[in-house]
């Protein structure tokens, strides 16, 4: 498998803290990995390290399969990135703005109209910057990240403070990336539902650990439904299936199934009915992908 990021053991402590602890992050090309992880969980110490913004304390970064520390210059030549608010001249255009970037980079001319076309400001290339929303300034953000044409984007939390189409502006242009331009995308949030539409693969951080990472489809598996009865004494009822071999739990009130086959199901029914008791509900409940996310890094589950 070839990599586009590659941490061995990426490890960083602020005195006694540690910040990011033994990281092992790895990103495939073309991949919008959706780097996930409740405030201070060291994502953005993380996206720093990754940047040679700062340095590790511990640990190794592989970018495009080269050392960051001994490449550095040649990778970040083609790593674009976005980390905090971006600040602009407010009393220049959109195309002003980045021209003075552009100058810097030393890329083309011509390089502006396609990053403005990218992030569908080219309407308003012309217009000052100071009437643009939360969410246009963010856009040109991106905008500003793309004109070297990287091969790695690093966002770290760009739907901060934008409001739900703001949102849907940055989803929708981010998930374009990959196919249109060939891009791997890292992209931080501390909310699963903003990258949960756009993330392929999710990498989740709680305490500087990784506790786990893989395609968002194998997280979801993680949001199984759950088989509840309601029925009636169902203490005993509980009891009876557990002595019958079947695995369930009871909340004082109602039976969950813990294998919620069809087959499974069936039978749980059948025993219950055969022993005497009523039964009122089969329900399904199924879980949030949030709720999922939420539930992982509460109980911090290793990976
Ligand atoms: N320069 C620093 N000096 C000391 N401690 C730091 C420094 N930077 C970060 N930390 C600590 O490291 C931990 C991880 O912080 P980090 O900013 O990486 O988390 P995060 O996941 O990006 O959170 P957020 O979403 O709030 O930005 C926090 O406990 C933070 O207080």
């Amino acid at each position: 498998m070839e990599y586009i990021v590659e941490t061995k053991n990426l490890t960083k402590r602020f005195g006694k803290e540690q910040a990011v602890s033994g990281l092992e992050m790895k990103i495939p090309k073309g991949e919008i990995y959706g780097f996930l992880g409740p405030n201070g969980a060291g994502k953005t110490t993380t996206i720093r390290m990754l940047l040679g913004l700062m340095r590790p304390t511990s640990g190794s970064v592989h970018i495009f399969q080269k050392d960051l520390r001994k490449e550095r210059i040649r990778i970040l030549n083609k790593v674009g990135s976005l980390v905090e608010n971006p600040s602009y001249y407010p009393h220049l255009t959109a195309g002003e703005n980045l021209e003075a970037l552009r100058k810097i980079i030393g890329v083309p001319k011509t390089r502006i109209k396609e990053v403005l076309k990218i992030v569908r400001l080219e309407d308003v290339a012309n217009k000052k910057v100071k009437g643009f929303s939360m969410g246009m300034k963010q856009r040109l953000g991106i905008a500003a990240s793309l004109l070297n044409n990287p091969e790695l984007l690093i966002l770290d939390e760009p739907t901060n403070g934008l409001d739900p189409s703001g949102i849907i502006e940055i989803r929708q242009l981010i998930q374009r990336l990959p196919h249109d331009y060939g891009m791997t995308v890292i992209i931080s949030s501390h909310l699963l539902s903003e990258i949960d539409q756009m993330a392929t693969t999710v990498g989740v951080v709680s305490k500087g650990k990784m506790i786990f990472q893989d395609s968002i489809e194998e997280m979801r598996k993680f949001a199984k439904q759950k088989v509840v009865l309601k029925v009636s004494d169902s203490e005993s009822a509980w009891r009876a299936l557990l002595a019958r071999g079947m695995r369930a739990d009871w909340d004082e009130k109602n039976i969950t199934l813990l294998n919620q086959s069809d087959e499974n199901v069936a039978t749980a029914v059948k025993y219950l009915v055969k022993d005497g008791f009523s039964i009122y509900r089969v329900e399904e409940e199924k879980k949030s992908l949030e709720d999922v996310f939420l539930q992982m890094t509460k109980e911090e589950r290793l990976v």
